[in-house]
């Protein structure tokens, strides 16, 4: 789901430094307040962890160590080994880094371990306050919520479904990529254009409506101000300071009646269109508007509508591009890997254009994918858990205000179950060297759509446009850098926004260029470009 379920940097912070500090010396009541968690977790055995403030915990420690969140985490463990404490101010983050750790949690203890946390005030609105399958407790309304998105719509039959409109929107983007290298001297935005695609396949299985671009770029451009506005601040972690922050809740409840402006117009034509015209081919919708809940009478409302459709737009976006952008710069830095890819394709398929039947039989882009899933999980902490009941892990005390995360990269990066495990090496899955489970269930090694009972239901439907999107990118162009640039960026500056998807979008927008990868055209003679020869090999179909 839009993916990281924690994000904190040094950035999110500075501004409030002096109003935090400022604030803390008039608000005595926190005191009441530490010392009744501190009586608490006295009789707690929590992981250890670095020693804290009053109140505010490691939240500055966090904040002065001048390094985004997910490299803090890196470093800290290496003193406090796969499982650790950190508390951010009124929250308790529990991290663990080791995929025995995950196991025990996510699958020999998945039925404490699925729990959510409790969500912040602005969670709670955008959710219509835990009304989706991402941010349900372990409960009723999520067994309800979370088998009518699997059985209804993420099935695989259900996917088949829709390959149609997976072909429309592949061909889409391929002639907009064309369109913009050829207007742009070969260069093209991955991740936007890649988005984009995801996105129109998603809103289409969503509505199952026609729709103008400008439709579809208006609602693109909300769930992107949603996304934004989701971004976690200070008062999250320090509740006793959300005084200071009524403009931002004020911001917060606008931007959440721009969304169900903007949603609930498709939502009515929806209805009007299955009143009309029951015979009209499926949508997610259809599954919602009449959906039982257990242990409730009514049916969803209009704004719980929204906030499920939402989920369903926003679950597969960002992570899906994300994938593919790292899938790019890696085909860039390792010629040789692209090369063979193309050639698996182009043999299986000839010049014909590859769909995604081929996509599933082709062994070396299969290991391609999983190799990047490995390599470069989307989201580099798997969604937060939580406890329904008060549990061990590793022998330590969780209570069930914690917040439980596994750091992702750890496990990839764990040379006790991967040889060479920080080469990029699709190899390893290839030549059935090395294989993992990505559901986890039968041991961790690698865990991209998260384990256990909150595993990703969006696991087939993300795996599938993947591969897809790979194939059908790699087959039309050769993909290579833009002459300007030395080489490829693959630094953890660049992952670790792509993690913070809030901030990839608010970031991306405002201050990156964007990733510009050149696109090569001519394949009958060599060309030049820039002054530099441009590698030709073939002639985009
Ligand atoms: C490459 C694509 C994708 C990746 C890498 C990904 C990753 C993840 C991860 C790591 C989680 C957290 C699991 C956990 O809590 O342990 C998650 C949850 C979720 N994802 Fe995905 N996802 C992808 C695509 C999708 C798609 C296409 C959809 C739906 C259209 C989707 C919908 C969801 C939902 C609803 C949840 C919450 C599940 C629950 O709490 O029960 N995801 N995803």
């Amino acid at each position: 789901m839009a993916a990281a379920s924690f994000s904190f940097s040094l950035s999110t912070l500075s501004p409030y430094y002096n109003l935090i500090f400022t604030g803390l010396a008039f608000l005595v009541s926190a005191l009441i307040f530490v010392l009744s968690t501190r009586s608490k977790s006295k009789r707690l055995r929590l992981p250890p962890g670095p020693p804290g403030w009053p109140v505010v915990g490691n939240l500055f420690q966090v904040a002065r160590s001048g390094k985004p969140f997910f490299q803090y985490v890196r470093d800290i463990r290496l003193n406090y080994g796969p499982i650790f404490t950190l508390k951010m101010g009124t929250r308790t983050l529990i991290i663990i880094s080791n995929p025995d750790l995950a196991y025990e949690a996510l699958v020999e203890k998945g039925q404490f371990f699925a729990n959510r946390p409790r969500e912040t005030p602005t969670r709670a609105i955008f959710s219509d306050n835990k009304f989706t399958v991402n941010s349900a407790h372990y409960g009723p309304v999520w067994r309800s919520l979370r088998r009518n998105l699997v059985q209804g719509m993420l099935n695989s039959g259900r996917i088949k479904e829709f390959r149609h409109v997976r072909d429309l929107a592949m061909d889409r983007l391929i002639d907009r990529l064309r369109a913009e290298a050829d207007s742009n001297d070969g260069l093209v935005w991955v991740l936007k254009n890649v988005r984009f695609a995801v996105f129109c396949i998603l809103l289409s299985m969503c509505f199952g409506l026609e729709m103008e671009e400008k439709d579809i770029q208006w609602i693109d451009d909300m769930m992107k101000t949603v996304l934004i506005t989701l971004d976690p601040r200070i008062d999250d972690f320090l509740p006793i300071l959300s005084p200071f922050f009524s403009k931002q809740r004020k911001r917060s409840m606008q931007v959440r009646e721009e969304q169900i402006r903007t949603i609930l117009p498709f939502i009515e034509k929806r209805r009007s269109l299955l009143k009309n015209n029951p015979e009209t081919s499926f949508a997610y919708l259809d599954t919602l508007f009449d959906l039982e809940i257990e242990g409730r009478k009514s049916r969803p409302t209009d704004t719980e509508l929204v906030s499920l459709c939402s989920e369903f737009l926003n679950g597969g976006t960002d992570t899906t591009a994300t994938a593919l952008e790292w899938g790019i710069a890696r085909l860039i830095e390792n010629p040789e890997i692209q090369s063979k890819l193309y050639t698996e394709i182009k043999s299986k398929v000839g010049d014909r254009k590859v769909d995604e039947k081929d996509a599933e039989e082709m062994v070396y882009l299969n290991a391609v994918v999983k190799e990047l899933l490995r390599k470069h999980p989307p989201t580099y902490f798997a969604l937060t858990h939580a406890v329904t009941q008060p549990a061990t892990l590793g022998g330590y005390d969780v209570p069930t205000d914690a917040n439980v995360e596994i750091f992702l990269p750890a496990i990839a990066e764990d040379p006790s179950i991967w040889s060479e495990p920080e080469k990029f090496n699709p190899d390893r899955f290839a030549t059935g060297k090395e294989d993992a489970d990505i559901t986890g269930v039968k041991g961790v090694k690698m865990l991209p759509f998260g384990g256990g009972r909150r595993i990703c239901p969006g696991l087939g439907l993300g795996t599938v446009h993947v591969n897809l999107l790979l194939a059908r990118m790699v087959q039309e162009f050769e993909w290579s850098l833009h002459p300007s640039q030395q080489k490829v960026d693959l630094s953890e500056k660049d992952a670790e926004e792509m993690v913070y998807l809030n901030a990839v979008v608010k970031e991306l927008l405002r201050k990156h260029p964007p990733t510009y990868f050149a696109l090569t055209h001519a394949v009958t003679q060599p060309a030049t470009l820039g002054g530099y020869d441009v590698p030709c090999r073939r002639m985009p179909t």
